[in-house]
């Protein structure tokens, strides 16, 4: 089957789309230029700082840079209204001056770059200042007196970029991630798709399916009395079926690439007084949270963005988990439940002494194995009840004990972990000794335990989210290919047309390219290759003036 057969069905409307021009290219959107002004805004933070950028992004830039530039390098204003045209990506030393007074503004530099080989794909001036609110505020509003310039909203620059076809939605996405990225790992991600990784594997995905598109099509073409190959259908749901698979396997990623993106969200909880605002202050490495030998002293939770080993952390402290007749507790006690179930990963701290004790008198711990049938530790049910799969524990408070028992003690109070997560009873006994590396005894007090703690914990996350721990893994199938709902929920949708097709009858052709047809343009979405101005507040609403 030839890719020809739907290029001659091209200039049918309802198969417009499918010209290989509109698969490859997103300009589609692009409005004309007649209607767009020239924008600009800082594009640093504003005040002191070295040096400050101001962007102006439009078909009157060049006309900007003659108002407001002299002296440039090549003596700028020539007199009788000539001025000299300024070299690309260029930097040139200048004077920036008021466009009707003339006044001097700031010595600077300044550089255009001739569009479409600019950020925004139009013509761009930017302008080099000294970074002082004075001389920023000044060049501002000597910008907003020429009549075809305005500010640029939020964003403005890179939905230019964006409608010219520098980017897709993914790399716009991207972008703003950049941005945004507190931690290296962030960072990968985020710069992955700026630099059109996504966009490229959307858009294989997107091929992929236009070319069972393409077979289906020629069934219907060629119709009755002309030769058809056989098999032809059968050979569409073969590769429809091997792409749905595909995709599933990229809808089943546990949500990795839009958890890393946003934070791995880890709640501490347990009893009270067990030691969970000392591990919290502990992570941040300062006092974040208030510590008291008063149980009950955390009564709302807290939240705090950390970096483990490169990984983003959303931490949340909570409350301590027991019966209370008090108000306020009991409400920071409902918050603490709704954390840990929204949580990604908890940790659960409990005082080693205070388990044991619930064990067995002191006089007893010392055989405490053998007392280990007639009196378990507990944990109380208000705990045991939130323990997940996802659930490491932290045993703290070791410095109370003998270094002895509490080596011993482990043993046992493992097996009450393990069978509060009930795990052991669905016979899952491999995956439940695998959890065990998630037990640490640590004194939150003196230190000791906590780096090794902190160093395995790290490693169990990193093992779990990271994309970066092995470089030798760093490839296409290890690389999330999600990082925002807005992409699932359009891969979802495709997977549904690909199921429709699947289970439609040879008969039904017209219906089944139908199918197809729908499972490619829920793809195209991700790309913003059609329907883009419904996304585009969606997409653009986070971003920065000046961006
Ligand atoms: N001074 C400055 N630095 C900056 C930016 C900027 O706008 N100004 N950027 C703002 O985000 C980033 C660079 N983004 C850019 C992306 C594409 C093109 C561009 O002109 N692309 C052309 C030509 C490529 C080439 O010369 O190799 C193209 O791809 O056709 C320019 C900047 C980071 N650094
Ligand atoms: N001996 C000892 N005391 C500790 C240790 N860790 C914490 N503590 C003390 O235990 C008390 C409670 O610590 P917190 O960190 O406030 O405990 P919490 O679980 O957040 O308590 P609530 O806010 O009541 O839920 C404080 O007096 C801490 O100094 C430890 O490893 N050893
Ligand atoms: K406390």
């Amino acid at each position: 089957m030839m890719l020809k057969t739907f290029c001659r069905q091209c200039p049918a409307a309802a198969r417009n789309f499918l010209c290989a021009s509109r698969i490859r290219g997103i300009s589609t959107v692009t409005p004309s230029d007649a209607q767009r002004s020239t924008i600009f805004a800082l594009s640093t933070p504003p005040g002191k700082a070295g040096v400050a950028v101001i962007r102006v992004s439009g078909p009157d830039a060049l006309d900007v840079w003659k108002r407001v530039i002299r002296n440039a390098r090549r003596r700028g204003d020539l007199g009788n209204g000539i001025y000299y045209q300024p070299e690309q990506r260029k930097m040139e030393k200048c004077k920036i001056v008021h466009p009707e007074s003339g006044e001097l503004l700031d010595d600077g530099l300044a550089v255009f770059f001739k569009g479409p080989k600019s950020f925004t794909t139009e013509d761009v001036v930017e302008l080099h200042l000294h970074s002082g609110r004075a001389i920023i505020s000044a060049v501002l509003s000597a910008l907003a007196t020429i009549k075809s310039c305005r500010p640029a909203e939020p964003g403005e620059f890179t939905r230019r970029a964006f409608l010219g076809g520098r980017m897709d939605l993914t790399q716009v996405e991207g972008l703003r991630d950049l941005l945004e990225a507190q931690t290296d790992t962030q960072r990968k991600l985020a710069l992955r798709a700026a630099a059109g990784d996504m966009r490229v594997r959307f858009e294989e995905l997107r091929t992929q399916i236009i070319h069972c598109l393409a077979m289906v099509e020629a069934l219907i073409d060629f119709g009755e009395g002309e030769e058809i190959e056989e098999g032809v259908y059968e050979q569409a749901q073969i590769e429809a079926r091997n792409l749905l698979q595909a995709i599933n396997g990229h809808l089943n990623d546990s949500r990795r690439g839009e958890i890393l993106r946003t934070g791995i969200r880890l709640a501490i909880f347990g009893p009270p007084n067990a030691g969970k605002s000392s591990l919290l202050n502990f992570l941040a490495r300062r006092e974040a949270a208030i510590v008291t030998p008063i149980p009950g002293t955390t009564r709302d939770v807290i939240e705090l963005s950390l970096d483990i080993g490169g990984l983003p952390i959303i931490v949340a402290d909570t409350a301590g988990l027991r019966k209370t007749e008090d108000l306020v507790e009991s409400i920071g006690i409902e918050r603490t439940k709704e954390a840990v179930q929204a949580a990604d990963v908890s940790i659960c701290v409990l005082s080693l002494p205070e388990m044991l004790n619930s064990a067995a008198s002191p006089s007893k711990r010392k055989s405490l194995e053998a007392a280990e049938h007639q009196s378990m530790p507990q944990i109380p049910s208000s705990v045991a009840s939130l323990i997940t799969q996802n659930t490491c524990f932290l045993l703290n408070k070791a410095d109370l004990l003998d270094s002895t028992i509490a080596t011993t003690s482990l043993g046992v109070v493992s097996q009450v972990l393990e069978r509060a997560t009930g795990k052991e009873a669905d016979g899952e006994k491999m995956e439940a000794t695998a959890r065990w590396e998630n037990v640490w005894t640590v004194s939150l007090q003196n230190g000791k335990g906590t780096e090794e703690f902190l160093q395995s914990f790290a490693k169990s996350l990193k093992h779990r989210y990271d994309i970066s721990a092995d470089e030798s893994v760093l490839n296409d199938s290890y690389m999330p290919l999600i990082t925002h709902t807005r992409q699932r929920v359009h891969l979802e949708s495709a997977a549904r047309f690909i199921e429709a097709f699947l289970s439609t009858p040879p008969e039904d052709v017209v219906l089944a390219a139908e199918e197809l047809r729908y499972a490619a343009q829920a793809v195209g979405k991700i790309s913003g290759l059609i329907d883009v101005e419904d996304v585009l507040d969606v997409v653009f609403k986070d971003f920065c003036i000046g961006k």
